[in-house]
């Protein structure tokens, strides 16, 4: 479970997450959908512990992320898939994750075989990557601890079609076990593939937040909606 609960992010006069709300139950993979600079990655930040919230609150599992019992393995996280280091190899990466978390060096094998990462592959420096293996082993990294909730930003960033469609069974596969899944882009045509239910931010505000039927039920085209709302969101007057 993750709820965001009235969450406002000031960065000195910057307002990058004004009074937002929302939860996404196990089950469910969530879209979080905006355009550059709406917020995004900021409140994914304050939901891992890696920015303090102005107001309000972002919990996971009903807790803050720094209240957890073993944060690291209950929450996989990919916000970044550019921080992993160019010089080490995904093996190298994996195994030292591993050792962090007291996994077995086993687990480095599933993870890699879950993300369709080859033995070989995992071998290589991340500088010789793709972008889509990039992806691939930052995702392989957040499912190291077997967690039961997901942050993912940007995950579908540079995968192509059948590396969406992979990503789509991964996290099918993930919620059908009772996973909860948080993932950002600012590509609704990938997202609309993955997601359940939508949250839509413009300008750190909620402009549209519903399950993928009940937006699509509307009659209105997606894009349309996104573009339209996002475009004029205003801080003084968000739609809702
Ligand atoms: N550390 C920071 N210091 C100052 N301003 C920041 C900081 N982090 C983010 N911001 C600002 O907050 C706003 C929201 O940024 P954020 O990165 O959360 O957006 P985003 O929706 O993730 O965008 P993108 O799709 O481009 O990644 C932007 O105006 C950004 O410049």
């Amino acid at each position: 479970m993750i709820t965001i609960q009235n969450l406002t992010k000031r960065y000195g006069d910057v307002l990058a997450v004004d009074d937002i709300s929302f939860t996404v139950s196990p089950g469910n993979v969530c879209g979080f959908l905006g355009p550059n600079g709406a917020g995004k990655s900021t409140t994914m930040r304050c939901l891992v512990g890696l920015a303090e919230p102005t107001s309000g609150t972002a919990t996971v599992l009903d807790h803050r992320y720094h209240d957890l019992t073993s944060p690291a393995a209950q929450v996989g996280t990919m916000l970044d898939a550019s921080a992993l280091h160019p010089g080490r190899t995904g093996l190298e990466i994996l195994t030292q994750g591993a050792i962090v978390l007291g996994l077995p060096r086993t687990r480095v094998r599933e993870v890699l075989d879950l993300v369709g990462l080859t033995a070989k592959e995992s071998k290589r420096r991340v500088a010789k990557y793709s972008l889509g293996m990039r992806q691939r082993l930052g995702i392989a990294h957040a499912l190291l601890g077997s967690p039961s909730v997901l942050v993912l930003d940007e995950p579908a960033n540079g995968l192509d079609p059948a590396g969406i469609r992979w990503m789509r069974g991964l996290l099918r596969d993930f919620v059908s076990r009772g996973g909860t899944v948080l993932l950002s882009s600012h590509l609704l045509h990938e997202v609309q593939q993955i997601a359940d239910e939508l949250v839509m931010i413009g300008q750190g505000r909620i402009v549209a937040h519903g399950t993928l039927a009940e937006l699509l039920a509307s009659g209105d085209d997606l894009e349309e909606m996104f573009i339209t709302r996002t475009a004029s969101t205003s801080r003084e007057g968000a739609l809702s």
